[in-house]
């Protein structure tokens, strides 16, 4: 049998539910998680990180928390925007039926737990969230942001956090380099060995 990472489409490892209390939006809440799916005990020291970064989201469009994982970042956004549609996307099946559940727990009618490939492809977000899937490898990664990040709005920001030890700066340097003109590539926070980095689209 292969091996089971967090982001296998069905993972076989227990799953269990289990509920954990976490701070999201400024407020403490009760969320399901289970095995099988990225760091189902807490929330990601990262993820944390990112959303103590990043500026309130856009109040209304189409946000994108790409790799959603049981839904810290998507919940968050659409806490924070209830009149957005937050687009949370997923390779692993379990996260996606977490997010929907903890969606239905928190009384959020605003996201859209889907597969990558059932986001309409006219779909254009005014940011996008991201605790990217590094363990995939390079050439995965890349090839995830290259699809996603040119969807972006004209003028709008992508804040990915990377941990500095698993390749944020070349990350950032490949960002800069395959967008070129079209976008604008910052590392706008360094914390408990993380970067957030953002892309701005051009106008
Ligand atoms: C580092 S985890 C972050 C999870 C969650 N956002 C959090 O903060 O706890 C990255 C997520 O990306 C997902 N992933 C892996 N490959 C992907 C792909 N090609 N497209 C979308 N998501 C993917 C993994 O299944 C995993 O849930």
């Amino acid at each position: 049998m292969p091996q089971e990472h967090y982001f296998s489409s069905k993972p076989a490892s227990g799953d269990a539910l289990r509920t954990i209390p976490v701070r999201l939006a400024g407020r403490t809440v009760e969320v399901l998680t289970a095995g099988g799916v990225f760091s189902p005990g807490h929330l990601d020291q990262g993820t944390r990180v990112l959303l103590d970064e990043v500026p309130a989201p856009p109040a209304s469009g189409d946000l994108l928390d790409l790799g959603c994982g049981w839904g810290p970042i998507a919940l968050t956004l659409a806490l924070e925007s209830p009149d957005a549609t937050v687009w949370a996307v997923d390779v692993n099946e379990r996260a996606l039926d977490l997010v929907r559940r903890n969606a239905a727990r928190l009384g959020l009618r605003n996201i859209n737990a889907v597969r990558p490939e059932d986001v309409p492809p006219g779909v254009r977000f005014a940011t996008v969230w991201s605790n990217p899937p590094i363990r995939i490898g390079k050439p995965e990664l890349h090839a995830m942001l290259a699809d996603w990040l040119p969807r972006l709005d004209d003028g709008a920001t992508a804040w990915l956090v990377v941990q500095k030890n698993l390749g944020a700066d070349s990350l950032q340097r490949w960002l800069a380099e395959t967008l070129g003109d079209d976008a604008d590539v910052e590392r706008a926070a360094t914390s408990k060995g993380f970067r957030v980095l953002t892309v701005t689209r051009a106008d």
